[in-house]
């Protein structure tokens, strides 16, 4: 009996930790009531669209072809220049902030890499340069290490490379920056498995050391299970479920169950 009631107090012991473990995880980014209407159509791309993104935490957004992903990714660095009062990143409205260091702040990966002329070293100073800062080659090595590249590739051309280890420069490149977000839009859709798995390992390992955040547009649901702690689900310009990577079934949206039942 003692023993059950001490392990009921353990239980609860823990219960309490996890719960502030939880409530210590802050938001880093907020969108609130972001909307986006084409003109002069009147198209609703985005319609009130309300989330918090919590520090360090990998946010998956997931949805039908159209649905607004890319414009709700492009709007957390002014890619797309949302509305004023609509993106706070740490509580700070996003448009009083210079829009370049908004960029190093939060980074942003597409799907197809674009690398610089020159070479993979000079890509990924390209952005620090830019601050004044000179990378060492002992820092290019490591974050070519970070994006499972090694020291070799750093005197080869962009052009030389393919695209797998081209996406993996690109990633390189964009943490040069030390950003404290990851934008991703579809970053592995057209890569080989093992720079796809590259590429999900140095999300989690970031997060756990850098305590990055993450948000990933992506098509495969698979990806969006290995790598998340939450799903977005975006029909038509609104969230219509968020889920847990683990319930995906327990999606009950129309459109939501038909994506994932072709998925
Ligand atoms: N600048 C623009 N001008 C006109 N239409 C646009 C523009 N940007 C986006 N759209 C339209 O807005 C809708 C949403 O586009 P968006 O790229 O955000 O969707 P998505 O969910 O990322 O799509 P996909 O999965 O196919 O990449 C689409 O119908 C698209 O054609």
């Amino acid at each position: 009996m003692d023993n059950h009631n001490s392990t009921s107090d353990g239980d609860d012991e823990l219960q309490h930790l996890v719960v502030k473990i939880v409530d210590e995880q802050r938001p880093k980014l907020r969108v609130s009531e972001l909307s986006r209407v084409l003109e002069p159509s009147g198209l609703s791309i985005l319609s009130e669209v309300s989330v918090e993104i919590l520090e360090g935490s990998v946010v998956g957004i997931i949805g039908p072809s159209g649905s607004g992903k890319s414009t709700f990714l492009r709007a957390l660095n002014r890619m797309w220049d949302p509305p004023k009062h609509t993106v706070f990143l740490d509580n700070q409205d996003i448009h009083d902030l210079d829009v370049l260091s908004l960029r190093r702040k939060i980074g942003m990966l597409f799907q197809v890499p674009a690398l610089f002329p020159g070479t993979v070293a000079d890509n990924i100073r390209y952005g620090p340069k830019l601050t004044g800062k000179k990378l060492s080659d002992d820092e290019v090595t490591k974050l070519l290490a970070l994006a499972d590249l090694d020291s070799s590739f750093a005197s080869k051309n962009g052009n030389e490379l393919s695209v797998g280890q081209a996406q993996r420069v690109a990633l390189a490149r964009t943490l040069a920056n030390d950003p404290e977000v990851l934008l991703l839009d579809e970053p592995t859709s057209a890569l080989d498995p093992i720079s796809t798995q590259a590429i999900e390992d140095t999300i989690l390992k970031l997060k756990k050391t850098h305590k990055l955040t993450t948000v990933i547009v992506s098509h495969s649901v698979r990806q969006i299970q290995r790598i998340v702690d939450i799903i977005y689900l975006l029909v038509e310009g609104k969230i219509v479920e968020v889920l847990r990577p683990d319930r995906l079934s327990e999606a009950s949206h129309p459109m939501a169950r038909k994506f994932l039942e072709l998925s």
